[in-house]
């Protein structure tokens, strides 16, 4: 056997489903890969979309961990005793009640249907008075703003702002919740064993990002900060962490229920969790001054800054800046936009519910061709709808869209705030629209590369991954053009798993530091979108009439909910 063959795990928990590689760490080819899509979330099990409620059950996220994982070990057709180590990344900021011995209250037979015991997924916005209520308290309570690393705004996808609301909406998991873990610390603890709140190596991505632990404050918000939100936050402040750790550390090694499962030994080193944008920017070599742009569901924007670099720079806006997020030793520095491929994904559910429906209704098919063709229809939809949309030069654009279908996530985050479409007339046909919808997208992401920008932190690059980065030349091409700068797409398809099984290979002690395995596993880039003068300089006026009805929507936003809030 060759010393140097070992071979590490990334597990990538994402918005729909959880994917799995097997990386061989000597130079980060993957042997195999594998893709579960969540069974009770993709029937809409425990989700409200009118209400903005999306919950995940967590058995949907073990058996994913354990098919996943098997699936890759018997794909490989390795030894399975050269796997050294595994790296979970998850979604974020999605977390869930637990009971005292760390495991999820939804597995209990009284809350096994209760959306408010299971995962809230990061996009979940049933919390945004209870954000609103945080962000006016930690500006005028007289302690430390514990939004500065934030970005001076908190938001409902996060931490705090979700358990306040559950909590007072629902005695019965608030008696029961003993504590909280954040989706990338809970499938970590199930690994190792090592469930117990007080126990368990927490993230320090989840905690920087998402729950306002700082080191100059002491860890979490203070109890007389959490007390005066709800008597039961300063209470679980003690059973929540202290410390926090980065993803190159060793969380634990495989306990031997998971060894057991998993086919595994115990000793196989299980690494600290982390956030799917984090270990992409991993897995998509990030470096400074360099905009890693994590492109699927929704965008997470990272940067890595040194800390002489950023000095005392608070960057607002943003989703914070945390050290160690992305790479230790390194400010990581995220930001981002609540929907990017779900604003697509919208319009898609838009043309097609009513033809499947009437699908359904059809005498002429068999429930098989139905089916059949349901399914084809859901595949093509998107690249049909890009097709006919790259055919309409931008000058032709007269729609325009505004992006905030899921909110606003960055710059400033708003979560009350709606998507619009401008200009429809007779002529706007379904083409039309997606591709105005696609410019909005776009126009997002340029508003957080200026806010970055205006904030002193220098961009001189753009990377770019995930589902609508591989799947999408129309979208490349257009943010390339409304960008103005070249965009570097990672060769792998699967680049925050990749970056997990880096952090893994770190923390299996086969790399010294996360610099070195980048270096050594890195699949680099496939593709390189550059951008085209002569659309660059049409997007510049369409960007003008994006702000501009941004600005429109947002003003009204705010009279509506003032107006709201006195007649209460
Ligand atoms: N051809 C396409 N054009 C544009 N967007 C696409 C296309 N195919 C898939 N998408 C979008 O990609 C997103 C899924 O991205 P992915 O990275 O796979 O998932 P996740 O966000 O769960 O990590 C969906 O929102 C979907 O609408
Ligand atoms: O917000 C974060 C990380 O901070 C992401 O987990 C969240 O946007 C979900 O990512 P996906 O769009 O599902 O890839």
């Amino acid at each position: 056997m060759d010393e140097k063959e070992k071979y590490v795990i990334g597990v990538d928990f994402g918005s729909d489903s959880v994917r799995a590689v097997l990386i061989n760490s000597a130079d980060g080819s993957c042997i195999a890969s594998d893709v579960f899509y969540y069974p009770q979330w993709s029937k809409g099990l425990y989700c409200d979309e009118h209400k903005n409620q999306f919950r995940q059950h967590p058995k949907d996220h073990l058996e994913g961990l354990e098919a996943t994982i098997k699936n890759v070990i018997q794909n490989s057709q390795i030894d399975s005793t050269l796997i050294k180590g595994i790296c979970v990344d998850t979604t974020g900021s999605s977390p869930m009640p637990v009971d005292e011995f760390g495991q999820s209250l939804a597995f209990s037979e009284v809350f096994q249907h209760n959306p408010n015991a299971m995962m809230v997924l990061w996009k979940d916005h049933t919390s945004i008075n209870e954000a609103q209520e945080i962000n006016e308290l930690a500006r005028g309570w007289g302690g430390d703003d514990y939004t500065q690393y934030v970005g001076g705004i908190y938001s409902s996808e996060w931490f705090w702002a979700k358990i306040l609301n559950i909590i007072r909406k629902d005695e019965a998991v608030k008696e029961k919740a003993f504590s909280w873990m954040e989706h990338c610390d809970y499938i970590t603890g199930q690994l190792i064993g090592i469930t117990s709140p007080n126990e368990l190596k927490r993230s320090r991505c989840a905690a920087g990002h998402k729950a306002m632990w700082h080191e100059s404050w002491g860890g979490l918000p203070s109890s007389s900060f959490l007390a005066q939100l709800d008597p039961y936050l300063s209470d679980l402040r003690g059973r929540l962490y202290e410390d926090t750790y980065t993803s190159d550390e060793v969380a634990g090694t495989l306990s031997e229920d998971w060894a057991a499962r998993l086919g595994l030994t115990t000793d196989v080193v299980v690494a600290v969790g982390t956030f799917d944008a984090h270990a992409g920017a991993i897995g998509g070599e990030v470096e400074e001054n360099t905009l890693v742009k994590v492109m699927g569901t929704s965008t997470c924007d990272i940067m890595i800054s040194s800390k002489e670099q950023l000095g005392n720079t608070l960057v607002k806006g943003i989703c914070g800046q945390v050290d160690g997020s992305v790479i230790p030793g390194f400010h990581g520095l995220e930001a981002g936009q609540s929907g990017f491929g779900d604003v697509l994904a919208w319009f898609k559910n838009l043309l097609l519910r009513p033809v499947s429906s009437l699908i359904d209704q059809s005498q002429i098919l068999d429930i098989a061709e139905k089916e059949k063709l349901k399914t084809e229809l859901s595949k093509k939809l998107l690249k049909q709808l890009s097709e006919d949309a790259i055919k309409i030069p931008p000058q032709d654009s007269k729609i325009v869209a505004l992006d905030w279908i899921n909110g606003r996530r960055t710059p400033d985050a708003n979560q009350l705030l709606k998507g619009a479409l401008q200009g429809l007339e007779m002529g706007s046909d379904a083409a039309r629209v997606f591709k105005s919808l696609v410019e909005s997208i776009c126009f997002g992401s340029k508003k957080i590369v200026e806010r970055f920008r205006s904030e002193g932190v220098r961009i001189d690059a753009v990377i770019g991954m995930g589902g609508v980065a591989k799947q999408s030349d129309f979208v490349m091409q257009t943010l390339a053009d409304i960008l103005e700068m070249p965009i570097k797409i990672a060769q792998s398809d699967q680049a925050p798993a990749l970056g997990a099984a880096m952090y893994a290979a770190v923390a299996a002690e086969i790399y010294p530091d996360t610099q070195t395995a980048i270096k050594s596993m890195t699949n680099g880039f496939d593709k390189i979108y550059h951008p085209k003068e002569e659309n660059a300089l049409v997007y510049r006026s369409l960007y003008k009439a994006y702000e501009e009805l941004g600005a429109f929507v947002e003003n009204q936003t705010i009279n509506k909910f003032t107006t709201v809030n006195e007649s209460i």
